[in-house]
């Protein structure tokens, strides 16, 4: 498996641009933190005033003065208007703040280099877009209660230290207790939330099977019992498994504070006489105190979520500092295309696919010399497995070569030129991605596109509206011949086919062969065919076989002969 290590990725780099990457994306949620806190804080002190008024009034001896009334009503809108204008502000400002880390994380993605991104699988990326941002959103939008609660309890502790210092010290040690054990149970379940995320992880790749392996799955019964019977049910067996001994494990601590909490309300009531304790204070005290049992709870409730937050905070910003490392430089504005003279030239070029855990051996492509001329026409050809499409990547600059050098016109193609560089291409993968809209929606090109669309014969199955196809759900032969027009549409110098033309019918292959690809040789284009058509070999200038990662073997058709006739 290919990991691409650059020079500088020590552990202390790497931990280094874990912190720092941390930081800068948890600095946004800094300024909802500040905002959400001093208005739950101004919530939490009005409460805490508005119980003291209260408590005041109950054991005053005539009704409560007029102006006494304003003010408790004033306290009381102060403190449900900020709790509520908390909760407002932290709605919008939480969930910008989630839609940035969403497009910040999916930056990170597009901008690492490719190698990586395979290296990482789609479905540990998907489970990071979709499980991990969303554990952190409903953590965010749950904010502003518990910065209320928060300052309530503050408040609240104030008032009880005024009322009585030594009730208030029972029930801090009390408290003390609780979160002792709190603490010492969070190690626990933390660790089981951490590995059922790492279970989520194996889960979203079980879907991807059920939902993507659907004809597959229904066609063998074997396999189907193997996904979903074993597979799929264990990783979500696995995720309930874990994540219930964490949930439990916080009930129990709750179960243990609530008990902690009654046992300081039996002990003020016993212990009332010894103590002198005021009947105003007595009462007011354990008011107060079964008051602030609920935001307490509420606290409480939230370390399991903050325990989730957390787990899914640091995988994202580990992905981030990973991808952050190894970023590429693509450029947000319009791309000059480095302009290609004479030729592009792959020189001892290396590359290698590690089989890390003592697996089969490592894949290992070169030394590869290879200059491809301007307008020449050039195929690619070799078995399975021999290195095609590594050789095109590297040749696209979508791999780094391990050693040696791509060039253009003879200049090697450094950080500074890849993506100039890139832009010299357009390529259909075999494993391309088609999009439904066209990149460049202007009239000009539409009618290009509609001219395409009659011409590859697919003018009858999707048209053109707005700029985009209005179906894509196409048999897999005219899906390609899609992903042509959007190639084609781009009007790159250099254009690559890995295995085009396999899913084409007889015909349609004869007519890519004999007549695409010369026309777009007239139109000055560079091509690079991989092909197992051994039929056409002679549409091309010159054919390579790669053998085990090398180049076996060249041929030149039509210098020798081969005339590839319909
Ligand atoms: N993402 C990857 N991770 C690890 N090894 C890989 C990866 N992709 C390819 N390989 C290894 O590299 C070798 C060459 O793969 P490549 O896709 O370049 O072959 P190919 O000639 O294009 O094959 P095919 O004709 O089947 O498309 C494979 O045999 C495989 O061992």
């Amino acid at each position: 498996m290919l990991r691409v290590v650059p020079p500088d990725a020590s552990p202390l780099n790497r931990s280094s641009t874990f912190t720092a990457e941390t930081r800068r994306l948890l600095r946004p949620f800094a300024y909802v933190v500040v905002l959400a806190t001093m208005l739950g804080c101004m919530s939490g002190v009005a409460t805490a005033l508005l119980l003291e008024q209260i408590n005041s009034a109950l054991h005053g001896s005539s009704a409560i003065a007029r102006s006494t009334a304003v003010g408790l009503a004033a306290l009381g809108l102060l403190a449900v208007g900020s709790h509520a204008l908390a909760g407002i502000v932290n709605s919008f400002t939480g969930q910008r703040v989630v839609a940035a880390l969403r497009k910040d994380v999916s930056l990170r993605i597009l901008h690492a280099p490719v190698a990586s991104i395979e290296h990482m699988k789609s479905h540990r990326l998907q489970a990071i877009l979709n499980e991990d941002i969303n554990t952190i959103s409903t953590f965010t939008a749950e904010f502003a209660g518990h910065a209320s609660a928060f300052a309530v309890t503050a408040g609240c502790a104030i008032y009880l230290l005024k009322l009585s210092p030594v009730l208030f010290m029972l029930s801090a040690v009390a408290i003390g207790v609780g979160i002792v054990f709190t603490y010492l149970a969070a190690k626990i379940w933390i660790r089981d939330f951490n590995a059922a995320r790492v279970a989520e992880d194996d889960l979203q790749k079980q879907y991807r099977a059920v939902i993507e392996g659907a004809k597959e799955l229904r066609l063998n019964r074997h396999r189907r019992a193997h996904v979903h019977g074993l597979r799929l049910a264990s990783a979500a067996d696995e995720v309930a498994r874990r994540n219930a001994r964490a949930l439990s494990l916080f009930w129990a601590a709750e179960g243990t504070n609530s008990a902690l909490f009654f046992l300081v309300v039996l002990t003020i009531l016993i212990a009332r006489p010894w103590l002198a304790l005021d009947a105003e204070v007595a009462s007011g005290f354990v008011i107060v105190l079964l008051f602030v049992k609920g935001p307490i709870e509420e606290l409480a409730s939230l370390l399991p979520f903050f325990s989730q937050a957390q787990v899914a905070f640091r995988r994202i910003a580990r992905l981030s500092a990973d991808f952050s490392r190894e970023k590429e430089a693509l450029a947000s504005d319009p791309v000059q295309v480095a302009a290609l003279a004479g030729h592009i030239e792959l020189r001892q070029v290396h590359y290698r696919f590690d089989a890390p855990g003592g697996g089969p051996a490592p894949f290992e492509l070169g030394p590869i010399d290879l200059r491809i001329q301007r307008g020449e026409t050039l195929f690619i050809v070799g078995g399975n497995g021999s290195g095609k499409t590594t050789l095109v990547k590297l040749l696209l600059g979508l791999y780094r070569p391990s050693q040696g050098q791509v060039l253009l016109d003879g200049v090697a193609v450094d950080d500074s030129l890849r993506e100039a560089y890139r832009a010299l291409f357009s390529a259909i993968f075999s494993d391309y991605f088609l999009f439904d809209e066209l990149v460049d929606p202007s009239p000009e090109q539409q009618r290009t596109a509609k001219a395409l669309l009659e011409r590859l014969k697919i003018s009858g199955k999707t048209e053109l509206a707005e700029g985009a196809f209005s179906t894509t759900d196409l048999s897999t032969g005219q899906r390609k011949r899609l992903a042509l027009i959007h190639a084609w549409l781009e009007d790159r110098p250099v254009m690559l086919f890995d295995e085009w033309a396999a899913d084409q019918d007889p015909e349609f292959r004869q007519v890519f062969y004999l007549e695409l690809l010369p026309e777009l040789k007239r139109l000055g284009k560079t091509l690079i065919v991989i092909s197992h058509d051994d039929r056409y070999f002679g549409a091309a200038d010159r054919v390579i076989r790669l053998v085990q990662g090398q180049i076996a073997d060249e041929v030149f058709p039509f210098r020798q002969g081969m005339r590839t006739s319909p």
